[in-house]
């Protein structure tokens, strides 16, 4: 027998029977191939496979050492050549033209990019896990395989002295995080097992050492430390309005999970009353990715807390609490897809290889739309991390810049310093993090850059026609590049920028500059100076008409000043400081409220002054986007009729203060939030003010509603703005010719809120034939086609997760997955006993009749039982756990079933050995027809009919 033979069929024995199968997962079972029995563990298995089927039990096998190390002393010496000389070209560039990082620092990043990268773990530790958590003996069992894996005999260069397998990072805590001293292919079989087997039980994770930086920085400051009742208090930071009861995080883009499962870690470290008290959203639209992270949360501690959803995190819904108020987030991550060129280190030399700026250029959007949408929506005082894997400042510095701008400036939203002796890990025993600061200034090439054509732009006015706009946008640009006082333009400013390797003593690379004239072409705009608050005029039309388009995103000389003040509190993780990969982060707190922008009309028989008077603030006209209209009150001298009014901390308190004094809203600059009521103030015929509320199809008034904002037709704004509905606009095919208005029609719908009336005519957007967006990883579950299921049912309202209410269709969620304890468990029982919330048969009590703390799953248990009761099937234990695991799988496509009956389903199951039973529910949608309210659930086709297949027991 050879030795992979032999290895594979040796038994790792040791500490079996300590291992607890009976709470193992059932769908979690692993199959003998021989006889077909099912086991929970593979040390199960592999005891089965040494009694009954005679494998060898003795000793630990012997791997082919040898050729494993010379296969890593190969592919050591291979890395160490890995080279792109593109790559290597444009950081120095924006190591020299900006202040990125110093060229010492670039060439040491350098070097650890061909080093192979460490493999990290997050365990589940001592604090994480209670001492009665299964994992823990997992995970023992591992730790103690560390300190003694010495079966291979594998020596350090210098002593004979047998190496760890394991090793501490000294940035993290050795009880959560611990590195692979060795390639865990050179591990003994036995260690190898048993990470495999901590693996599937959940009780490590792989997970890069500065991917864990984004949710230890989020949660900073939040968690309090364990409360008088040892089970973990409300989170809570001190100058933040925590709400009595729930913590709410999302997750922007969260699949695989890597840092969703770190959060609920770090919720779970604190006790079932932090999770309890925490919604942790996850989101990702891509509905693979996300399963993913729905099978590894299946056993994460904490994961109660957990609802999964699918949107585009560009039109992340607003979820709507008690009352009808929109529920803002306490903290948001946005790890945003990226180019990942931080990742260089585990990547081929194929994969380095493919390293372009275009690349980067292109997800710049989608990146500045992500984070927009994130700071939208976290409450004051809340923080959201933004965070890539790419050391790139167009997708780093200026996707944090440009964000913020769009949002309500600095004055609203500020990047976060990190302290200066931060730590990973509990203080006394980890180092302070290692890292760089932000960087405030930068170029950004041409989209074909190469190590040959080194062209790049400072500033957002250099842009050649052929690529502006299409590859190159001015949010690219830094700060002082996005100012338009350029008063002198020195002669060599006036030559087009190419940058020549061969002038520069450090470069390493010696290739001479092909100057392509006919391939790229850089433009200097040549004008003699232009303040925008001058009343001087730029020379030509065309120079007018381009500096007007870029008006709108450049900055004044105190808006410089302001973002370069705070771009370098961003954090840049270079490979050598944490011994990882390449890593970005930004930590940004939202310090005011919305920002508000409110029209006033002019009003009959009053001047502009006395409006102006009247308003205390001022009047602005011609104002076409939020970020124009904030330089305009920067600028102070403008005139017009659009009123900015910040005295007020809520649209609802504005509009009151604006209805008494007789004006009414007529838009505002946050395109983000939904819009407001319409009211007209007129007189009636007894000298009586009224309200009046604009008919939908009252046209004259509809069209004054935006005309602040898009009087002039900005097609580009007007894009921006039916984008964010997920509107048709007149680019759109399915617009009819000539159509370039403002759908008025739909924005109304579509902006309806909480009344469900309104929100069926969502049913008029068909998003079938929304042309897909090929070349970046973003998937649109709204592409797919859905076959409707309709359950009509008189008792049916919104549904209620904790102290959200929400309609999950009405907002937008469309896989809404909530795990609920199983009142059956321990924990379940000791967490509802003491809220009293269920009485002793399980059955929910009456809401005025419970007493103490009532968590978010407890709560949707009993919401979706009392509205569903009738619909909620439940199914035989195999169904329910090949449906959880499978029916995101769409195997059962192809099952037609040959009746359709009409109906909701609503899967409910429980179990004593799952810990709990979970309850699934797709893409439901509150509507009324015939004043009779209709819950639809919305599914894909084929996940419909294996639905249907297993309702109808045919499955
Ligand atoms: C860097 S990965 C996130 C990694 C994850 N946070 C983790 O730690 O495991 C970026 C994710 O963004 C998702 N994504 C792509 N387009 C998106 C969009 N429009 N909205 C939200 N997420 C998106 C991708 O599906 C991908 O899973």
């Amino acid at each position: 027998m050879d030795h992979d033979k032999q290895a594979k069929q040796d038994v790792p024995m040791s500490d079996i029977s300590t291992y607890p199968s009976s709470s193992i997962d059932p769908s979690l079972v692993i199959q003998c191939k021989l006889c077909s029995l099912s086991f929970a563990s593979r040390n199960k298995l592999f005891e089965h496979l040494y009694e009954q089927h005679g494998h060898s039990r003795e000793g630990s096998p012997t791997l082919p050492f040898a050729s494993a190390q010379s296969r890593t002393a190969a592919s050591v010496e291979a890395r160490s050549k890995l080279q792109n000389l593109d790559h290597e070209a444009y950081y120095r560039i924006q190591c020299r033209q900006g202040d990125l990082m110093s060229l010492e620092d670039f060439e040491v990043s350098l070097q650890y990019f061909r080093k192979p990268l460490p493999v990290a773990f997050r365990l589940v530790s001592e604090t994480t896990g209670r001492s009665d958590d299964f994992r823990l003996q997992y995970v023992r069992h591992l730790r103690d395989l560390g300190e003694k894996d010495v079966s291979h005999q594998r020596t350090d260069k210098n002593e004979n002295v047998p190496s760890q397998i394991l090793k501490r990072s000294p940035y993290f805590d050795p009880s959560t995080v611990q590195v692979a001293a060795v390639p865990t292919r050179e591990w003994s079989e036995a260690a190898q097992q048993a990470l495999s087997d901590a693996q599937d039980v959940g009780a490590v994770n792989r997970q890069e050492l500065c991917s864990m930086v984004p949710p230890i920085l989020l949660l900073m400051d939040t968690i309090e430390e364990k409360g008088k009742d040892g089970g973990g208090s409300v989170p809570q930071k001190n100058n933040e309005k925590v709400e009595k009861e729930h913590f709410t995080i999302l997750d922007l883009a969260a699949a695989p999970g890597s840092k969703t499962l770190q959060l609920m870690d770090a919720l779970y470290t604190k006790g079932t009353a932090a999770c309890d008290r925490t919604m942790l959203v996850a989101n990702d639209p891509n509905r693979k990715r996300l399963l993913t992270l729905a099978r590894r949360s299946r056993l994460a501690p904490g994961r109660s807390c957990l609802v999964l959803n699918a949107s585009d995190g560009r039109y992340f819904p607003s979820l709507r609490k008690w009352g009808g108020y929109k529920l803002k987030f306490n903290r948001i991550l946005a790890d945003v897809p990226c180019s990942g060129d931080g990742t260089l280190r585990k990547l081929s030399s194929k994969e380095w290889a493919k390293w372009n700026v275009l690349n980067h250029l292109q997800l710049h959007k989608l990146q500045v739309r992500l984070l927009v949408r994130a700071l939208q929506l976290v409450k004051k005082g809340g923080r959201v991390v933004y965070s890539t894997c790419s050391l790139d400042p167009i997708e780093n510095e200026a996707v944090v810049t440009s964000a913020i701008a769009q949002v309500g400036g600095p004055g609203a939203y500020k990047v976060v310093p990190i302290p200066s002796n931060f730590t990973l890990g509990p203080e006394m025993t980890t180092q302070a993090m290692q890292y760089s600061r932000g960087a405030t200034r930068w170029v950004v090439p041409h989209p074909k850059f190469t190590h040959q054509n080194q062209v790049f732009y400072h500033r957002f006015d250099e842009i050649p026609e052929d690529i502006r706009t299409k590859h190159i946008l001015p949010s690219m640009f830094s700060p002082s590049g996005r100012s338009l006082e350029r008063i002198e333009i020195s002669e060599e400013e006036k030559e087009p920028v190419v940058y020549s390797p061969m002038m520069d003593g450090m470069s390493q690379v010696q290739t001479p500059v092909v100057q392509s004239s006919q391939t790229v072409q850089p433009e200097i705009l040549q004008f003699s100076g232009y303040n925008q608050h001058d009343d001087e005029k730029p020379a030509s039309e065309e120079l007018s008409s381009h500096i007007s388009e870029l008006d709108e995103f450049s900055f004044t000389r105190d808006e410089i000043s302001a973002y370069e003040a705070m771009l370098p509190n961003c954090c840049r993780i270079l490979p050598h400081q944490l011994d990882s990969g390449g890593f970005f982060c930004a930590l940004i707190e939202r310090s005011s409220p919305s920002f508000y922008a409110i029209c006033c009309p002019k009003q009959k028989g009053r001047s502009e002054s006395e409006i102006t008077n009247m308003f205390h603030g001022k009047v602005f006209r011609g104002v076409e986007s939020p970020q124009q209209l904030q330089k305009l009150i920067a600028s102070e001298n403008a005139k017009g009729d659009l009123f900015f009014f910040e005295g007020h901390s809520t649209l609802e308190g504005a509009t009151k203060w604006l209805h008494q004094h007789g004006a009414y809203i007529k838009g505002r600059s946050n395109i983000a939030l939904p819009l407001p009521e319409l009211v007209t103030l007129q007189n009636d015929n007894h000298g009586f003010q009224k309200k009046t509320k604009i008919r939908n199809n009252d046209s004259e008034h509809r069209q004054q509603l935006y005309i602040p904002l898009f009087q002039k037709a900005n097609p580009k704004l007007l894009k921006e703005f039916c984008d964010f509905y997920g509107l048709p606009h007149s680019s759109d095919k399915r617009l009819k010719k000539g159509a370039d208005n403002f759908p008025f029609e739909d924005i109304v719908i579509i902006g309806g809120g909480t009344r469900a009336a309104a929100v069926t005519t969502c049913e008029l957007i068909d998003n079938s034939s929304k042309p897909s967006k090929k070349g970046n990883e973003e998937t649109d579950i709204r592409q797919s086609k859905y076959f409707r299921l309709v359950l009509v049912s008189k008792e049916t309202q919104s549904l209620y997760a904790g102290a959200a209410k929400f309609n999950p269709m009405e907002v937008g969620l469309t896989l809404c997955w909530i795990p609920i304890p199983n009142t059956a468990s321990n924990a379940a029982q000791s967490s509802t006993a003491k809220a009293r919330t269920h009485s002793p048969d399980g059955t929910p009590l009456p809401r005025n009749e419970r007493s103490g703390r009532y968590g978010l799953a407890d709560e949707a248990v009993e919401v979706v039982g009392r509205h569903a009761t009738k619909r909620i099937f439940d199914l035989p234990r195999e169904h329910t756990v090949r449906l959880l695991s499978e029916s995101f799988l769409h195997d059962l496509y192809d099952v037609i079933p040959s009746t359709m009956q009409e109906g909701g389903i609503i899967a409910r199951y429980s179990s004593d050995t799952l810990e709990g039973c979970r309850l699934l529910f797709l893409s439901c949608k509150l509507s009324v027809h015939n004043k009779i309210p209709i819950l639809e659930l919305l599914m894909e086709e084929r996940t419909a009919k294996s639905w249907l297949r297993l309702l109808t027991q045919e499955y």
